[in-house]
C-alpha cells in the first residue's frame, strides 16, 4: 500500500472538488492512502511537493488545480511555469501526476474535472501511481 499526497491549488472550488474527487476514487480504489495539502495557485504546487518530498512521508504525489486562460500573458506564465517546475520535479525522480488543467474557458475546465466525463483527476492519480510503480522496478 502506497500513501500518495495531492496538493491541490485551490484557485476555483466548483473544479477542484471535482478533480479531487476524481483523483481521490483512483487512489482508493487502487487500494492506497491519500492525504491533501491546499495551496492558493498553480504557481505555488512545485514547491508544495518539493517540501513534502524531504520529509520522505509520501510514496507518491498528484498535482491539482486549474489555469483558465484570463486577458493577459499570466496565463502562459501560471501554465507554463508550474509545469516546467513539476516536470524538473519527476526527472529528480519523484512520481508525480499532474492534474492541473490548463484551459480556454471554464466550460472545457468542468468537461475535464468532472470524474463522469473526462476526470482528469482520476487520470492524474493513476499517472501517478504508475510512476510509483517505475521506481519501484528501478529501485529508485
Ligand atoms: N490565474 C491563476 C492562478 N494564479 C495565481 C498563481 O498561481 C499564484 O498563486 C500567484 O501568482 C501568487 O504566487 N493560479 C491558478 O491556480 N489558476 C489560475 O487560473
Ligand atoms: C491565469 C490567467 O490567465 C488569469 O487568471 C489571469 O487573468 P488576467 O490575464 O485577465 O489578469
Amino acid at each position: 500500500m502506497a500513501h500518495i499526497l495531492i496538493v491541490e491549488a485551490r484557485f476555483y472550488d466548483h473544479l477542484n472538488d471535482m478533480l479531487l474527487a476524481g483523483a481521490r476514487r483512483a487512489i482508493e480504489s487502487a487500494g492506497h492512502t491519500h492525504e491533501t495539502l491546499t495551496v492558493p495557485g498553480a504557481l505555488e504546487v512545485p514547491g508544495a511537493i518539493a517540501l513534502a518530498a524531504a520529509t520522505h512521508d509520501y510514496d507518491a504525489y498528484v498535482a491539482i488545480g486549474v489555469v483558465i486562460r484570463g486577458e493577459t500573458y499570466h496565463f502562459e506564465i501560471v501554465a507554463g511555469e508550474s509545469a516546467r517546475a513539476i516536470m524538473a520535479l519527476t526527472l529528480d525522480g519523484l512520481a508525480i501526476g499532474n492534474g492541473i488543467l490548463t484551459t480556454e474557458n471554464e466550460e472545457q475546465a468542468i468537461r475535464r474535472a468532472d470524474p463522469e466525463q473526462l476526470d482528469k483527476g482520476g487520470g492524474a492519480a493513476e499517472a501517478a501511481l504508475a510512476m510509483l510503480k517505475l521506481r519501484q522496478r528501478f529501485d529508485a
